[in-house]
């Protein structure tokens, strides 16, 4: 057990919130569908389609396999998400997510999506917020922009490049910290600490290791905010997911009973475990 700067604990073995609220919401997503649950924190944990095993001990992972050998795996470039990308963003956040949806409703969530990232989300002032996106086959110069670097519609940039490549993978970063408790008794928000959410890839592309570039990419981008932690919360019936945040450095954070500690909004029978990462803050990439 070690401690982390937020005056709980910290286990290195297994997730637990005793919190029995742990329903609750996505605070960076504008679906309304009674139907699904919180699409940060899917109840149902697709399987994945490759055709590597998972690592057991001593045996190189399937995603391990992808770095040894890149040369038979496509390139992947892991970036800020672009105007020409929110149609894919959208894609892969519902086919991850809601893969049981099939027409028209997965059209209408994809179109819903598509407009609750376009019309941008409230933050509060000082925060920070990025859409990182995992793309293919992005061959062409990347330097050849439409649009500006300062111009934003929404979470994604407002210059765009026509060679832009397939979007397999997304994550969201920020800086909002909504899940975390708050300081003092006017309940500051903390900061330093920066949240992921949205973490998905396609079906097809798992296990390739996209995951944990988007990862890295996003505790790269919080360092660079001056984040000294990362945090997100997993789904305790999502295994896959569980394992690769553990993989990545994260830890369960032990919240104590009765702690009057934040939830996702999501269905009421998910449970959650909140983890996580010290950042080495002298790593600014
Ligand atoms: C904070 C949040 O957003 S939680 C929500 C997480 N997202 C989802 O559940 C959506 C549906 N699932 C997915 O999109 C994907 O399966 C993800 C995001 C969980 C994983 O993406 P991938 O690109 O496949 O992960 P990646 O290839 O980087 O895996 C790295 C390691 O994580 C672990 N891992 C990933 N997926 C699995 C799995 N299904 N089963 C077991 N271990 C897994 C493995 O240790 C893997 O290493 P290995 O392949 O060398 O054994």
């Amino acid at each position: 057990m070690r401690s982390i700067p937020l005056g709980i604990s910290v286990s290195s073995t297994s997730a637990s919130i005793n919190n029995s609220k742990t329903s609750s919401c996505l605070n960076n997503l504008n679906f309304n569908f009674k139907k699904s649950p919180n699409p940060s924190f899917p109840s149902r944990v697709p399987r994945s389609s490759h055709g590597f095993s998972p690592s057991k001990s001593g045996v190189c992972g399937a995603s391990q396999v992808v770095d040894l050998f890149p040369i038979v795996s496509p390139q992947i470039v892991v970036r800020e998400a672009r105007l020409e990308d929110c149609w894919e963003v959208a894609e892969t956040h519902c086919s991850s997510f809601f893969p049981e949806y099939s027409f028209p409703l997965d059209f209408v969530l994809r179109v819903d999506r598509l407009m609750a990232m376009l019309a941008g989300f409230s933050l509060p002032n000082g925060c920070r917020r990025t859409c990182l996106v995992a793309v293919i086959g992005s061959t062409v110069n990347e330097a050849f922009f439409f649009g500006s670097e300062d111009f934003k519609i929404g979470a994604f940039d407002g210059k765009f490049n026509l060679n832009r490549g397939y979007v397999a993978g997304i994550l969201t970063v920020d800086t909002v910290a909504d899940f975390l408790p708050r300081k003092g008794p006017l309940r500051q928000r903390r900061t330093g600490i920066a949240y992921i959410s949205n973490v998905a890839v396609r079906e097809r592309f798992r296990r390739k290791g996209i995951a944990k570039k988007l990862i890295a990419k996003a505790e790269a981008q919080a360092r660079s905010w001056g984040c000294r932690a990362i945090a997100l919360h997993c789904d305790l019936n999502n295994p896959g997911a569980s394992k690769l945040y553990k993989g990545q450095g994260f830890r369960c954070i032990k919240v104590p009973a009765g702690a009057n500690w934040p939830q996702p909004k999501t269905s009421p029978n998910i449970m959650f475990s909140f983890m996580m990462k010290l950042l080495n803050t002298s790593a600014i990439a």
